[in-house]
C-alpha cells in the first residue's frame, strides 16, 4: 500500500529512531481502503438497527458472534460468508453482528492481534496489520454484515471507526478514562464489559462517563495530534461476562444488575457474553449460557437485549506455532465450531419466534 511505499521511501533511521517506524495516517489508510457512499449508508443503517434494539423499538435479539480474534483474513471471510447466509435466515428474530476483533488485550503477554502483528511472528508489521484489518472489515460490510470490534488502543480507532456498527470496551479497560472518552465520541453503540473481577459498577460508571461530552487528546485524520470534542454517547450498555467469582448470567445476577443499573438512573439494557468467565473458560459451556438467556427472554425479559458468542469455523483453539496452524481454528480463546453456532442460532430464532 501507499504507506508501505511511504515507509520504504529512503528514511535514514538514526539510532534513536531505529526503534520506531512511521505508520500511515488514518486519512491515508481510508484513501487506500475507501468506504463508498453506499457502504457508508449501510453502516449508518446497521447502527440504526442496533439503536432500535437498544431503545426497544425492535424486539429482536442482538447477537455479536464470531472468532475470539482474527488471525487469518481468508478464514475470517469464509466465516463471514457463512454468517451472512445464516443472518438472512434468522433475520426476523435475530440481528447478527460479526466479531471482527483485530486487537487483543492480554492478561500478561501474548499475541496482540492482527492489527499489531499480522505475520503472527513477532515482526509487528502494524502498517500491514492496519491495512488488513480495515480491508477485512470493509469486505465484511460489503457482504452485508454489521461489524463489531473491541477498541483497545485509542489511536487505532480513527483507522477503523467508520466501519463499525458495534464496539466493545473490554473487561480490562472499562475503568479507563481514555476508553470512556473514546466511547463518548463514537457513532456506534458501545458495550462496556464488567471487570475481570466481576465488578459491575465500573461498567455503569463507564456508561455515565461516555454519555457526557468530553474534550480529549486524540490523533486527527491527518495524523496530527488534536483536541477532540465529543458529543457523548447515549447508545451504551453493559456486557455481563462473569468474573473471578463466577458467572453472572443467571436470573439472580440479572436481577441484581437490573437493580444496580436502575439505581444509577441508567437505561436497563443487558448483553450476556456467553463466553469468558460466564463459560468458565470452557467454550462448550457457551450453549448452556445461551439456553439460560433464551429461557429468561421467554419469560418476557426485554432488558436482555443481546448475547455474545465466540465462534469460529472449527471448534477449540490452537497454540501459535508458525507453519503448523490449522485453518479456521482460534489462536486465542477456544471457540465453538460452525455447526454448533448454526444450530444454536437457528434454535434461538425458532424459540424467540414463539415468544
Ligand atoms: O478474549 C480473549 C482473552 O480472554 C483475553 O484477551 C485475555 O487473554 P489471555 O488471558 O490469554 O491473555
Ligand atoms: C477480551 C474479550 O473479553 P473480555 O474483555 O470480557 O475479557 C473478548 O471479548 O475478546
Amino acid at each position: 500500500m501507499n504507506a508501505h511505499t511511504a515507509l520504504s521511501v529512503s528514511h535514514e533511521l538514526s539510532t534513536d529512531e531505529a526503534a520506531s517506524m512511521p505508520l500511515p495516517t488514518p486519512l491515508e489508510l481510508q484513501r487506500e481502503v475507501p468506504l463508498s457512499a453506499m457502504l457508508h449508508e449501510r453502516v449508518e443503517a446497521q447502527r440504526h438497527e442496533i439503536r432500535d434494539i437498544l431503545e426497544g423499538r425492535d424486539d429482536r435479539l442482538l447477537v455479536v458472534v464470531g472468532p475470539c480474534s482474527i488471525h487469518d483474513p481468508v478464514a475470517a471471510m469464509e466465516y463471514a460468508q457463512r454468517l451472512a447466509k445464516l443472518a438472512d435466515r434468522v433475520r426476523d428474530r435475530l440481528l447478527l453482528v460479526m466479531r471482527v476483533y483485530v486487537e487483543k488485550p492480554r492478561t500478561t503477554v501474548g499475541w496482540k492481534g492482527l492489527a499489531y502483528d499480522p505475520g503472527l511472528d513477532g515482526q509487528s508489521d502494524m502498517c500491514r496489520g492496519l491495512e488488513l484489518s480495515r480491508r477485512l472489515m470493509r469486505d465484511i460490510v460489503e457482504l452485508g454484515l454489521p461489524v463489531a470490534t473491541e477498541l483497545l488502543q485509542p489511536m487505532i480507532a480513527p483507522y477503523l471507526d467508520d466501519l463499525l456498527a458495534w464496539v466493545a470496551i473490554g473487561a480490562r479497560t472499562t475503568e479507563s478514562q481514555l476508553h470512556r472518552e473514546l466511547a463518548s465520541g463514537l457513532k456506534s453503540a458501545v458495550g462496556f464489559k464488567n471487570a475481570t473481577n466481576g465488578d459491575l459498577q465500573v461498567a455503569l460508571d463507564a456508561m455515565q462517563s461516555a454519555a457526557h461530552p468530553h474534550q480529549h487528546f486524540a490523533i486527527g485524520a491527518d495524523g496530527r495530534p488534536v483536541m477532540k470534542q465529543t458529543n457523548g454517547n447515549d447508545m451504551t450498555h453493559v456486557v455481563l461476562r462473569g468474573g473471578h467469582g463466577g458467572p453472572n448470567y443467571d436470573a439472580d445476577s440479572i436481577a441484581a444488575a437490573r437493580k444496580a443499573i436502575t439505581a444509577g438512573g441508567l437505561a436497563v439494557r443487558l448483553m450476556v457474553d456467553c463466553s469468558h468467565a460466564n463459560a468458565r473458560k470452557d467454550h462448550r459451556r457457551q450453549s448452556e449460557v445461551l439456553l439460560d438467556v433464551l429461557a429468561q427472554r421467554e419469560t418476557g425479559d426485554r432488558a436482555l437485549i443481546g448475547v455474545m458468542l465466540e465462534s469460529h469455523i472449527h471448534e477449540g483453539k490452537q497454540s501459535l506455532t508458525p507453519g503448523k496452524l490449522r485453518y479456521g481454528v482460534s489462536v486465542t480463546d477456544a471457540c465453538i465450531g460452525w455447526e454448533t453456532t448454526e444450530h444454536l442460532l437457528t434454535l434461538a430464532a425458532e424459540r424467540l419466534a414463539r415468544v
